[in-house]
């Protein structure tokens, strides 16, 4: 992974301290007739209107309205919505792939907004690589030389491009399968290809547009530990977009979520699913098991005295509620919370079990404790159980996706 990145990253201990690689800023993209769109940012009557209504009074779509947030070096940013939200066009504009309507986009301080066809080509090619959900693989080539695609167009030498493509298809886990053609791979080895040619290149950002909604739920899930894998190994930073709100809160740091082309909310899966903004994200977030995302920081109290933070199992205060039942369940008492051999309260079975219920009123702890997770430390182990929806439609190709 880019160095100066990753140096920083490890520098810094917590997600939410480290820089931004992107930066957004008051972003909009409305599709419709040139001059009608690019007015409805500027114009607050018309901004603040809804979809239909800003249909029928311009012809216009708010595919972005308004959007702002910063992507921090080494976390998995995940974007998530309904299908229509938003999600797709907002990850295109970041590299321009769709060009924004308004607003400011950055990448480690430097304008994309400003950038000329050739640092455009770069900024794809060697910064924020794209997987797609259609792999995009070059059907007549090897799967060695679809993942060396990419250096191929840097301009690196065959042998040595050669190399580090052999390396990568091994870190996916495809080695023995170099010299296959796409044809004779399997949905998830295909998207396999699609990762490694994306990882070859070294970008500083992968960029995954719902990679894995086209793959059977089994392999789906196998893709999505790899990607947890290959983050934990090379902490590199991850936008990720999807519609499935398990695949969200399985990988991501944090979550934007969309509505209507407006983030609706911004933060950890823990504040997503405990403290919901509106009825909207409440009602999105209703079947999800809240004692495997929620963390024993919701539910401590203070020690009602010395023995009380004396005795007890020690849990940390990452730990879930899921696995602090289990272990009041197997003490017979209350537990500690303990951070360096700190005791920050005390969580019983009461505490927990109307974290279960929805009737603590503590909702996720807000601000900086709440993201103060090292990136994968607090992932979903269990699956949350909300509905799958249908894998969006194709669209048209607006991309560099070589296919
Ligand atoms: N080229 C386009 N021209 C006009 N409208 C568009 C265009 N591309 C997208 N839209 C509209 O913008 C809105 C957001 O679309 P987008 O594809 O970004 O949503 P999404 O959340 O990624 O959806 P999906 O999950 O179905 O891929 C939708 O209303 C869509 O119809």
């Amino acid at each position: 992974m880019n160095t100066t990145a990753k140096d920083t990253a490890a520098a810094t201990d917590t997600v939410a301290e480290r820089p931004p690689v992107f930066s957004v800023d008051g972003l909009w993209k409305v599709f419709g007739p040139k001059a009608k769109a690019a007015r409805v940012p500027a114009d607050p009557v018309l901004a603040a209107l809804g979809p239909a209504e800003l249909r029928s009074r311009t012809g216009c779509t708010a595919a972005v309205a308004d959007v702002s947030f910063d992507v921090r070096q080494g976390e998995v940013f995940v974007v998530m919505g309904l299908s229509g939200s938003g999600k797709s066009t907002l990850v295109r504009c970041l590299t321009r792939l769709v060009e924004p309507t308004a607003g400011s986009i950055t990448i480690d301080g430097e304008d994309v907004r400003a950038m000329d066809r050739s640092r455009l080509r770069a900024l794809r090619r060697h910064r924020a690589a794209m997987v797609f959900q259609h792999f995009g693989l070059l059907p007549h080539r090897t799967v060695l030389d679809n993942v060396a695609y990419g250096l191929e167009v840097q301009g690196m030498g065959r042998a040595a491009r050669r190399e580090r493509a052999a390396a990568v298809v091994a870190k996916v886990g495809l080695e023995g399968l170099e010299q296959r053609r796409p044809g004779q791979l399997s949905g998830g080895q295909r998207q396999r290809v699609g990762l490694a040619r994306a990882l070859a290149v070294d970008p500083e950002v992968l960029l995954f547009d719902e990679p894995f909604s086209a793959l059977d739920p089994l392999i789906r899930r196998d893709m999505q530990e790899e990607v947890v894998r290959l983050h934990r190994e090379e902490g590199r930073t991850m936008v990720f977009i999807t519609h499935d709100l398990q695949e969200a809160l399985r990988l991501g740091d944090r979550i934007a979520l969309m509505r209507d082309g407006r983030v609706v909310q911004l933060g950890t899966p823990e504040e997503i699913v405990g403290s919901p903004a509106d009825d909207y994200v409440r009602e999105f977030v209703r079947d999800v098991p809240r004692e495997q995302v929620l963390t024993v920081r919701t539910a401590m109290r203070p020690a009602a005295d010395a023995d009380e933070a004396g005795t007890g199992p020690a849990i940390r205060p990452g730990a879930t509620v899921s696995e602090a039942i289990e272990a009041v369940a197997r003490a017979g008492s209350a537990a500690r919370v303990m951070d360096e051999g700190r005791c920050l309260g005390v969580v019983d079975a009461t505490d927990l079990l109307s974290v279960v219920a929805g009737t603590a009123d503590g909702a996720a702890p807000a601000g900086p404790a709440a993201v103060r997770r090292t990136a994968g430390a607090a992932r979903l182990g269990a699956a949350a159980t909300g509905e799958r929806r249908a894998p969006a439609d194709p669209r048209p190709a607006t991309t560099e996706e070589p296919a």
